[in-house]
């Protein structure tokens, strides 16, 4: 089999997050969930969540559904990097994305979610597409959508194919060579602890010169900035006029009008530039002057982060052959 489907942002002023549409159940319940590579939990808003935390989601419910069976006595508890968080039970059903179909999927129903999730109503769950270990169902860890449905798939891969303000698409089970120019480059991924983490070749600021330093860091479509250390993040706005860290916005905001360099980062002997479009992520405010940047220390998180920020200056080939490789590729 192979499927696509659209990557959607769910904000038309900026890129915070990319919903894509998936059913579950008997007859198909449609929901737009995150597909989110830096987790390995499906879970989703459902009958089961107080109305209280439920404003505008699409809910999943079991009992509508003649496929659905409850996984008795499993429950699931995420916290997430942000310090957002869910937890509830555990049912199996039909699932599908992009006309990809998982019969017997672990679909976690939320019994609570934090304020966050509540607030952000184009987001009706999560599913996790990074390695199985990293599941939280308890007593038994559940399997990834991505690793039920492999089986069945042409190739073992998927694709992510994010787009800057626009639609983008994930595919699964083929590479679609229209999407990227020249080669795919492929380097290996450290499955421990359950994250696609990979090593950037390095990184250059505008025309600057080029670093060769290795970056670990992890290929997360769930989150919405590039992550990087500190001595990288400081180079790159010793470049921006009137660029500071800023305390009370949690990160570095310049003026908006100025001028930014792009950011470029190497995969091997390959080269990827985040463009200054993306590099200038948002207004602080609705109509402030000062905006945030898209690129932000990773020293409070303990590991780097290729957000999507990163994510759509590429084509990215998740291949789960084993051992798993990450590929990127120029569009
Ligand atoms: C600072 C380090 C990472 C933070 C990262 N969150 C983010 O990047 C959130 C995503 C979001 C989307 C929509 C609405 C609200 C928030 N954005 C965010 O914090 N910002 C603040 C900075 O400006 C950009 C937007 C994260 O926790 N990503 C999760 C998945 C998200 C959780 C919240 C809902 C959307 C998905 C992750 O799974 O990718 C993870 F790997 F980081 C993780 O925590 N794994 C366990």
């Amino acid at each position: 089999d192979t499927g696509s489907a659209a990557a959607t942002p769910i904000d038309p002023r900026f890129d915070i997050a990319y919903v894509t549409p998936v059913t579950i159940g008997t007859p198909p319940q449609t929901l737009q969930l995150d597909l989110d590579t830096g987790s390995s939990d499906l879970w989703v808003f459902s009958s089961h969540t107080p109305a209280s935390q439920v404003r505008g989601q699409q809910i999943y419910s079991p009992d509508k559904s003649t496929t659905s069976k409850l996984l008795d006595g499993h429950t699931w508890s995420i916290r997430y990097g942000d310090g957002s968080g869910s937890r509830g039970n555990v049912y199996t059903d039909n699932f599908a994305i992009g006309g990809i179909m998982v019969e017997t999927q672990a679909v976690e129903t939320a019994e609570e979610v934090s304020s966050s999730f509540t607030t952000e109503d184009n987001i009706d769950g999560l599913v996790g597409l990074g390695f199985s270990t990293l599941n939280t169902v308890s007593p038994e860890g559940q399997l990834t959508f991505f690793d039920n449905a492999k089986p069945k798939l042409d190739a073992p891969v998927f694709t992510a194919d994010l787009k800057y303000m626009k639609e983008g698409t994930y595919d699964f089970g083929f590479i679609d060579e229209s999407k990227y120019t020249g080669e795919i480059t492929y380097v290996p991924v450290d499955t421990d602890p359950g994250y696609w983490t990979f090593t950037s070749s390095g990184y250059g600021v505008g025309s600057g010169t080029f670093s060769s330093s290795p970056i670990t860091g992890i290929a997360d479509t769930g989150t919405s900035l590039v992550y990087l250390p500190t001595a990288i993040v400081t180079a790159y706005y010793r470049q921006v006029e009137g660029a500071t860290n800023s305390r009370s916005y949690g990160g570095y905001v310049f003026p908006c009008n100025s001028t930014l360099p792009p950011f470029v980062f190497g995969i091997g002997e390959a080269k990827f530039t985040i463009p200054p479009s993306y590099m200038s992520y948002a207004a602080v405010t609705d109509g402030s002057p000062t905006c945030f940047g898209g690129l932000q220390s990773s020293s409070g998180i303990g590991i780097n982060i290729w957000g999507d920020v990163a994510l759509k200056a590429a084509f990215v080939v998740f291949n789960g052959e084993e051992p798993p490789t990450i590929g990127w590729a120029n569009k």
